[in-house]
């Protein structure tokens, strides 16, 4: 009776387990995240013997100096002494500048790294730094038996880079909206487990033409708390407006916070530009990519939704060409020029001179 996880359950209960800080098995990799990392799992770790290492991307190898061997990622070995506050420091930019000795390191440069680069992903998806400890098993089977770990092969733990958006409407109601009575506001679950999107409908919008629409990454401090930092709140209300005003339109409220990294990497990259990085730097220090997003689930919504066409409302081209990759036609770019404020003036000339917005 197959009542056991599948591989997709697999993946989605070792994210839960690595935020908790408890060891996964990725193919042969014992795999503990460096954010979550405790003193009793690392003496573990330690007590198995072998030679560690704290897997980190090539980004934040780059701001440690760290030599990277292996491509988008490198192994620095940890040394025998490392605590976790050692391996929080590697990870975390935080204090780098209070702590600028932290190396030499050692990385490695023989050895499959596949498995490391999985397990990166996976705190990655898990919103956790992208850094984790890693050690080699002889016999990775019994040990996760034995400890009941969650155990994903390397090709199940890579589905986390490459695997289909798969994702269905649970439940939809009226909320009838300031900007128009004819609100509806549909919920979507994605089939791993990640979190759930939201799409607001304005009106009853054909779907054999293009709709006016607008894919919003959810953004805790500009949509709720009226962050001067940055333009989403005022580009929320904006967008809202004007499909109320057209009287039809589709509003995807993505759980994308921080460009996709969570809300607590978001404020440790607001940490850091407070010492002075800007929005890009601050994202690669920390070991992410300028924009983590996956902009295959706003094209999966629409197209769940009956949409194929769409008067896109962004100053971002790389939406623009997302979405056409993606199989959705984007007919029109509507810009939405809204909420500039001193406080946001660097923000958003950083992003029109290194991510390619549109002023
Ligand atoms: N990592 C990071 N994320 C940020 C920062 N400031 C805002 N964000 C996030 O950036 C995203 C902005 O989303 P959008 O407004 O949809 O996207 P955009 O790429 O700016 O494109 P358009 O607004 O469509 O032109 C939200 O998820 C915010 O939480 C920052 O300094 N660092
Ligand atoms: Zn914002």
């Amino acid at each position: 009776m197959p009542l056991g996880p599948d591989s997709t359950e697999r993946l989605a209960r070792a994210r839960g387990d690595l935020r908790m800080g408890v060891p996964v098995v990725v193919g042969s990799l014992l795999v503990l995240a460096a954010e979550t990392l405790g003193p009793g799992r690392l003496a573990g770790l330690r007590d198995l013997g072998g030679e560690p290492v704290l897997a980190i991307t090539a980004r934040r190898a780059e701001t440690l100096k760290a030599r990277a061997y292996d491509g988008d990622m490198a192994r620095l070995r940890l040394p025998r002494d490392a605590s976790p506050g050692w391996v929080r420091a590697v990870a975390d930019p935080a204090d780098d500048l209070d702590r600028p000795f932290l190396g030499p390191f050692e990385t490695l440069r023989a050895g499959d790294s596949r498995a490391h680069r999985a397990a990166i992903h996976l705190a990655k998806s898990a919103h956790l730094l992208p850094a984790v400890v890693a050690l080699e098993l002889t016999d990775a089977d019994r040990l996760a038996a034995e400890q009941g770990l969650t155990h994903l092969a390397l090709p199940e733990a890579e589905r986390v880079l490459t695997e289909e958006i798969a994702l269905h409407e649970v439940a939809s109601a009226r909320v009838p909206l300031a900007v128009s009575r004819a609100g509806r506001v549909h919920v979507f679950r994605p089939a791993d487990g990640s979190e759930e999107h939201y799409a607001v409908e304005i009106g009853s919008p054909p779907r054999g033409a293009p709709v006016l629409a607008r894919l919003h990454s959810a953004c805790f401090t500009g949509d709720l708390i009226g962050s001067l930092k940055c333009d989403c709140g005022a580009q929320l209300q904006a967008a809202l407006a004007q499909m109320g005003s057209e009287g039809a339109g589709v509003l995807l409220y993505l759980n994308q916070e921080g460009r996709g990294i969570g809300l607590a990497n978001k404020m440790r990259a607001y940490a850091l530009q407070d010492q002075g990085f800007d929005t890009v730097e601050a994202n690669h220090r920390l070991g992410f990519e300028d924009d983590e997003r996956d902009f295959r689930i706003g094209a999966a919504i629409l197209r769940e939704m009956g949409f194929s066409a769409v008067r896109l409302m962004t100053n971002n081209p790389a939406k623009i060409e997302m979405m056409r990759a993606n199989g959705i036609d984007v007919t029109e770019r509507v810009p939405l020029r809204v909420g500039q404020t001193c406080e946001n003036a660097r923000y958003l000339a950083t992003k029109a001179a290194k991510s390619g917005h549109l002023l």
